[in-house]
Formats: C-alpha cells, structure tokens, sequence
C-alpha cells in the first residue's frame, strides 16, 4: 500500500499539462469564468485611459488653492463643465476651473480637484473653502494603475469575476484558453442499472456514474459518459480500449479488489497500461488502481484511474487523486494540489490503523475559526446517503487513534 502523499506524488509526475497553443480555443469573453487562460493577455491601452477626476466636483490648479483655509476662501470663475465621455474644449489658466464629474476627462492645464461638498457654487463662479491636502487629489492619472505593453494576466489561471474585468477593459472580447480536459466515465458491476430502471433482487442502482459526471463537470473537465458495463472481462476489455481513445482521462469504477470479477487491473495490463499504483494507504479508497497508456495505446498518452467501486470510496478517491491530476492537466500554473485547512473538530473523531483516513462532513467559519462536523451515521464507504451536502473531509493521519472535540485537524474543502 502506498502512502497517500507518495501516490499523490506519482500520479502528479504522470501527467503532462495540455499544450498551450494546440489545446487552445477562444471562447467568448461572457463564457470565459472558470476557465484557465492559456496566454498571456497584454493590454494595448494604458489604465485609467486618461487622467481623470475620481471625484464629482471642481478641477482646479493646486497653486491657485494650496493657501486656502475656512476664513480665506478663494473665489474661482467656471469656464466648462466636462461631463464624463466628453473631451474638455478648453485649458484651465489662473484663476479659473472646470466643473467636473467622477469619470470625466481633466481639463489641461488642471491638476487637482476639490470635491463638491468643500466648495459654494456663486452663479458662474464657484468658492473653493479647503486646499486640497497635495498636489493631483481626486486625479486618477493616465497608465496609474497599468501601463500598455506590460503582462495584464499570465497563462495558467482559472479566470474569475474580477479577471472577466480586466479582459473586458483590456477589449478582449474572444478569449485564449485550455480545451476542457475529457474524462471518460464508466461503471462496472453485473449488479448496476441505470437510474429510473426497476431494480430486480440483487441490483443496485448505478450512482457512481453520475457522482463523478458531477464532480468532473465541477472541476471544469468535460465528462463523457460511457455507460454501465457488465463483470465480463471481453466487454469490459472493448468498454476500456474505446474509452482510451476518446477520453484524455478515463475513470472507472469497481472491479479493482481482489473478488473473482475484478477483472480491471488484467485488463489494464492486457491493454498494454503501465500499472503505477495498485493500492493506497487511505480509507475509504484502498484498491484504487492507477495506469497509464503510452500514445501508441490511444491517441495521446492517458491516465487511467480505476476507482473504487464503493460510492464514498470512489469521490473521496476523485477528490484526493484525480482533481489535482485534472488541475494539472488543464494548465494550472500551480496549486494542483489539494489545498488542506486547520479546523477543530466538534466531536470525538477515531482512526487507527494501517490508513490515512478521511470522514467526510460539513466545514464551518464560527468566530474566525474553522470547525468540521463529522457527517452522523455511518462511516462506511458504501453510505453514500450520509455523503450528502458534504463540503469537507477530515484527515485523521495513519498513527493517530483519537481526535478529541476541539483538536486541530487537517481537512479538504470540497467546492461542488
Ligand atoms: N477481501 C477483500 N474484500 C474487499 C477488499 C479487500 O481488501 N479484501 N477491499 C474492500 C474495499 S476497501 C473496497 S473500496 C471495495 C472495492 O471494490 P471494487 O472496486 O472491486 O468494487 P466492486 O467490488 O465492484 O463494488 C464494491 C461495492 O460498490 C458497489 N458499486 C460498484 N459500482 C457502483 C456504482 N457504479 N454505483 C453504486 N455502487 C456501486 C458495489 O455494488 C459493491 O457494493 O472492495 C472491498 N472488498
Ligand atoms: O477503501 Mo474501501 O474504500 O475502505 O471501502
Ligand atoms: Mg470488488
């Protein structure tokens, strides 16, 4: 059995990230959240455009107002009024202003701007009743915030709300981005329908499929799906070889424990995969099965994760090994790794054992403080019931017996 971080090691080293430039698409910019950008994006426009007022009121020449204080007002003749989109016509002299808006274009010769509200309009002039506190206040100068020809955003992020900004005032309307990676998802069993068939004695309803079609589509892959293939070794051997050659990442689950129809580990080996990992030191998850198949083997090179068959066993698989792998692969420039957080437990939490075990349950921020509470009933990997609404596994490290309410505990947040 590997240890949990060794295996996460190997499965990282296998995968090869995506080519930026042949695994390219543009999409539009309104579709482009969640992506990860596969170019850098370099801004033609300076930022802010064009010195501009930040604040409703008038521009001014600092000189003319630097002496000012309450009981020496200064009296300042309005030339222009420069509402926000339109050039000013004219150049700010000695003694004059411009009536200014938040947005709008500073006129030449201004420098400064004193807000409305330290200001007493008089007709056509207006009464300026503080100095400002420096030079250029309330201007928001051209290229201040960045300047054109310098990088805006680098190749390997996952693009966000404030990004989406920064492309749209960058004017990139068509976007450079990975493809989605494609995973293939197939169940195995003899005992497996599909949801909505009637289930005859003995038969279970496939749920897996659609757990890790969830959970793939959450981490921005493209879930392709390959349907339920029965405990025969031809059909499951046919089921995988096509799998490979239209997927960039294949799941399967069930058939990787040591029963007699756990065919998926021989047949990974007949189908020439080199066979990395055949057990990991975790609970739930142990017989999880990992290969990987050269180009001549399918298209290009894949990786092959033979999941646990075990609901529980097969996410929390997915969750540890197979998100990051995906991370990886999609062109993160980093953090594909499991991100873990400090939490107290709430309860008692027991380990023990050979394996790194993870309960799955609910994280909460209480006063600034993370807290896990262990989902109630039980902890078998075949309890997919519990599994609902989880969005933290605990780790309970191999070694460790008890946990006690309050102790400090590593756990995965789970975004799905
Ligand atoms: N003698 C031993 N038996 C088992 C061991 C062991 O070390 N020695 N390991 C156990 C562990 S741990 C796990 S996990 C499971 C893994 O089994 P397989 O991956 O071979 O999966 P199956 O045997 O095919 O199924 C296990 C379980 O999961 C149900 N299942 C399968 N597919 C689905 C699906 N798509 N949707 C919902 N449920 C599914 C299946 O009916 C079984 O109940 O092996 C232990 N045994
Ligand atoms: O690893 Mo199994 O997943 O403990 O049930
Ligand atoms: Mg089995």
């Amino acid at each position: 059995m590997l240890p949990v971080k060794q295996a996460e090691e190997v499965i990282l080293g296998l995968v090869q990230p995506m080519d930026p430039v042949e695994d390219q698409e543009q999409v539009e910019l309104l579709s482009a959240r969640g992506r990860v950008l596969a170019e850098s994006v370099v801004g033609t426009l300076d930022f802010p455009h064009w010195d501009n007022s930040a604040m409703d009121g008038y521009a001014v020449r600092y000189e003319d107002v630097a002496e000012v204080r309450g009981d020496r007002p200064i009296q300042l003749e309005i030339i222009e009024k420069i509402p926000a989109g339109k050039p000013p016509q004219k150049t700010i002299d000695k003694g004059q202003a411009a009536r200014i808006f938040t947005g709008s274009m500073m006129p030449p010769g201004a420098d400064t701007v004193t807000i409305q509200e330290d200001t007493q309009r008089k007709g056509d002039r207006v009464e300026i009743l503080s100095a400002p506190s420096q030079r250029g206040e309330w201007v928001r100068y051209q290229g201040s915030f960045y300047q054109s020809g310098t990088p805006l955003l680098s190749p390997g992020i996952v693009l966000s709300a404030p990004d989406i900004a920064v492309l749209a005032t960058a004017q990139i309307t068509q976007v450079p981005v990975y493809r989605r990676c494609k995973i293939a998802i197939l169940s195995t069993g003899d005992e497996l329908v599909a949801p909505g068939q009637p289930l005859k004695p003995g038969q279970l309803v496939d749920s897996n499929q659609y757990a890790l079609a969830a959970a793939v589509t959450a981490a921005g892959g493209e879930p392709l799906l390959m349907g339920i293939v029965g405990d025969q070794p031809e059909a499951l051997q046919k089921a995988i070889a096509h799998a490979l050659t239209v997927a960039d990442i294949v799941l399967s689950t069930g058939g990787v424990s040591v029963g007699d129809y756990d065919y998926v580990e021989q047949i990974l080996s007949q189908l020439k995969g080199t066979i990395h990992i055949k057990k990991v030191a975790i609970r739930p998850g142990k017989p999880l099965t990992v290969a990987s198949f050269p180009p001549e083997a399918s298209t290009s090179s894949v990786l092959y994760f033979g999941l646990p068959g075990n609901p529980v066993s097969a996410l929390v698989t997915f969750w540890r090994f197979v998100q990051p792998a995906m991370r990886k692969f999609a062109g993160w420039k980093q953090g594909w790794e499991p991100q873990f957080l400090t939490a107290r437990s709430q309860q008692e939490l027991r380990g023990g054992g050979p394996r790194e075990i993870y309960l799955w349950g609910k994280i909460h921020c209480i006063d600034g403080i993370y807290q896990f509470e262990p989902a109630g009933g039980s902890h078998s990997s075949g309890n997919l019931i519990n599994l609902a609404q989880t969005t933290a596994l605990a780790v309970i490290p191999v070694g460790v017996s008890t946990i006690a309410p309050g102790d400090a505990i590593q756990v995965l947040a789970i975004d799905n």
